[in-house]
């Protein structure tokens, strides 16, 4: 297995960091800066030269900085650091001329004796440790984000750092404040409550997994995120934890610009979550359903603030009492928007109410014209069934209101999507709706993982399951068929119990077996292994919803010999990230 340096976020607070020499100078200014800007001291042992006094200039005031006029001796390592470590330096920067190598050796001969992590400039032979190419909040939301090409140049780690932050919401600042300080609240507020009250009555604080939260975070463990909770009967643990298991769904599912607006309300309010511009009304001179450019829309949705949880606008109301509404069930494809069908793009376009599920992409959302009112249906573990009859009895008051409601659903509408539920329900109420089809991630995500789903001596069927029933039950077993690619949907957070059954119907666990998360997205991950070692794996990699497991010989009919087998010390292999070709806008008008 390749090795990569392990990444950390040092808490240097306090610490003494040793700085020998000055050379490169504009590479020593920014070491220190970066060790001051740490919360550290930062020593520089230097004899005087012109360097010395540049950077008295600059840190000299500094109460952390400490300048020593003379020539490093060996002894400085363990009598320039803390008293509580006996001294000993907590880490050495060594930047010496290239002549002085012999020197920078002994230094770091020493150091990796005494355990100092030691960084030589231009010399990673006489370093423990190296520094990323680093992006620092500059507005103080704590946000910080590294790259490193482990030796590759630190020039291109530089360009893919810039390029991931410009990638960014222009107020991810706010995005990340507003969730730390809605995760704190939560935290100190239910959890310490839980704590409180759960540990009053029992002996448990000295069981060694609960850490300051008191409780195991399956909030916070990814691929726990979307584990069952019984929506009408939780226990009082988990009505505590409801908002932190939410926040947790939000910070996974929501377009990231929005969480800038989200309040500890929307998290209780049990109604729908939704994404609503202010403005009233349609834009100016825009006719209800005329195509409105693509361009002005996307601006105004991220300079509007956008507010969650407020109900349909007046304005609409007013405009459209006289008219009896219209209603579509559009299926939103599997994620891509090159996916999206044409049909789909004028729904989107022409809607006046857009009832999306949270599945629904951010890339899809943004083609949404900022004047119209979009709900996003909270269905977190726990609320689907209440969310889903909210955002029906929302469609019903637009309907009823005139309005065209557009009911945007992830995939196809009819494939594990409450399509048929939701059309009965509107029929039933005197509404006639009209069903778009969509790429299903199912199918969609075979193609975009190169696995051919039916292939000549491979695969001659190929059958869509669900991993979860009703109320979380397991789905009626199908017949292990080694011809059959089998696909399957709301399973990956209950790996374990859907391969035991597997198990139990005799499928053959040494069926190829891929974990496909956010097919067609640019943050897509195939994960290709066995079936018998998919739980384990699930829990390693983590969660990145949705996703969904495909079991069948075509998972590696594609793939060379080597790169398809498996066993207990190559367990599986990773394949990140999607070439989406990009679309010519000009074609969405
Ligand atoms: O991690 C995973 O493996 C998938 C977890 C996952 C589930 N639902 C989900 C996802 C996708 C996601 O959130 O990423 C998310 C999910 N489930 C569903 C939809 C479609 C919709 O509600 O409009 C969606 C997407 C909703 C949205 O994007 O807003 C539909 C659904 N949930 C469920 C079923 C099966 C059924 O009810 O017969 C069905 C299909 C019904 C049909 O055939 O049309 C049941 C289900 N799915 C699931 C669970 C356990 C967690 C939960 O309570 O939601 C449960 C248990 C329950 O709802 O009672 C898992
Ligand atoms: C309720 S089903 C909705 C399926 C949707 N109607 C369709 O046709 O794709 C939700 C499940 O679809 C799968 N899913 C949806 N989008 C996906 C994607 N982009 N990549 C992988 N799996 C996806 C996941 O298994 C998720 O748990």
């Amino acid at each position: 297995m390749s090795v990569s340096p392990m990444i950390v976020a040092a808490d240097c607070t306090g610490q003494v960091t040793l700085v020998v020499g000055t050379n490169a100078i504009g590479v020593t200014r920014g070491r220190i800066n970066g060790i001051l800007k740490a919360g550290a001291s930062a020593v520089v042992v230097n004899p005087s030269d012109g360097h010395v006094k540049g950077l008295l200039g600059q840190f000299g005031k500094h109460e952390l900085f400490q300048l020593v006029n003379r020539k490093f001796e060996l002894s400085d390592l363990t009598r320039l650091g803390r008293p509580v470590v006996a001294k000993v330096v907590d880490r050495v920067f060594v930047n010496l001329a290239m002549d002085q190598w012999p020197l920078a050796k002994d230094i770091y001969d020493q150091c990796v004796k005494l355990r100092i992590p030691v960084n030589t400039l231009q010399r990673p032979e006489y370093s423990t440790f190296h520094l990323l190419s680093t992006y620092t909040d500059p507005k103080g939301s704590g946000l910080q984000i590294a790259v490193t090409t482990n030796g590759q140049g630190c020039l291109l780690a530089n360009r893919i750092k810039r390029e991931i932050v410009s990638s960014l919401p222009g107020n991810i600042s706010e995005v990340v404040s507003n969730m730390g300080s809605l995760r704190n609240h939560i935290i100190n507020e239910d959890q310490k409550l839980l704590l409180q009250q759960h540990y009053q009555s029992t002996s448990e604080l000295a069981v060694a997994e609960n850490g300051w939260y008191g409780l195991a975070d399956d909030g916070w463990e990814s691929h726990k995120l979307n584990t069952l909770v019984h929506e009408f009967d939780m226990t009082e643990r988990e009505q505590k934890l409801k908002r932190t298991r939410w926040l947790s769904q939000v910070m996974e599912y929501y377009p990231l610009s929005k969480l800038a607006d989200l309040s500890l309300e929307e998290l209780e309010n049990k109604d729908i979550a939704v994404l609503k511009n202010k403005a009233t009304g349609k834009a100016e001179g825009q006719q209800k359903g005329q195509a409105t450019d693509i361009g002005m829309r996307s601006n105004d949705r991220d300079q509007k603030s956008v507010s969650l949880l407020e109900t349909q606008s007046a304005e609409n109301i007013k405009n459209s009492q006289q008219e009896k509404g219209s209603i579509s069930l559009v299926g939103s494809g599997p994620g891509s928007i090159s996916m999206l069908t044409l049909g789909a793009l004028q729904e989107i376009k022409r809607a006046d109410l857009i009832l999306a599920d949270k599945l629904v992409p951010q890339a899809v959302l943004d083609l949404i014209p900022s004047t119209t009112e979009t709900f996003i249906a909270r269905k977190f573990p726990g609320n689907a069934e209440r969310a889903q009859e909210e955002l029906l009895e929302k469609g019903l008051a637009g309907l009823e209101n005139g309005l065209k409601v557009v009911r945007l659903k992830q995939g196809d509408p009819f494939i594990f999507g409450r399509g048929g539920e939701e059309y009965s329900f509107f029929t039933q109420h005197g509404y006639q709706p009209i069903v778009l089809p969509g790429l299903s991630s199912s199918l969609a995500s075979t193609v975009v993982s190169n696995i051919p789903a039916t292939q000549r001596d491979v695969a001659d069927q190929v059958l869509i399951c669900t991993g979860t029933g009703r109320k979380g039950a397991l789905p009626v077993i199908p017949e292990y068929v080694p011809t059959r690619t089998t696909i399957f949907l709301m399973a990956l957070h209950r790996a374990v119990v859907l391969i035991e059954a597997l198990d139990q119907h005799n499928w053959d666990l040494n069926t190829p077996a891929a974990i496909i998360e956010r097919a067609s997205c640019k943050d897509q991950r195939v994960t290709r292994t066995l079936l018998k070692y998919v739980p384990e794996v699930v829990e390693e990699i983590g969660s990145r919803p949705p996703g969904l497991l495909v079991v069948g010989k075509a998972v590696t009919a594609l793939l060379s010999k080597n790169a398809s087998s498996f066993d207990d010390s190559n367990k599986y292999s990773v394949e990140e990230g999607y070439q989406t070709f990009s679309i010519d806008s000009s074609l969405i008008v």
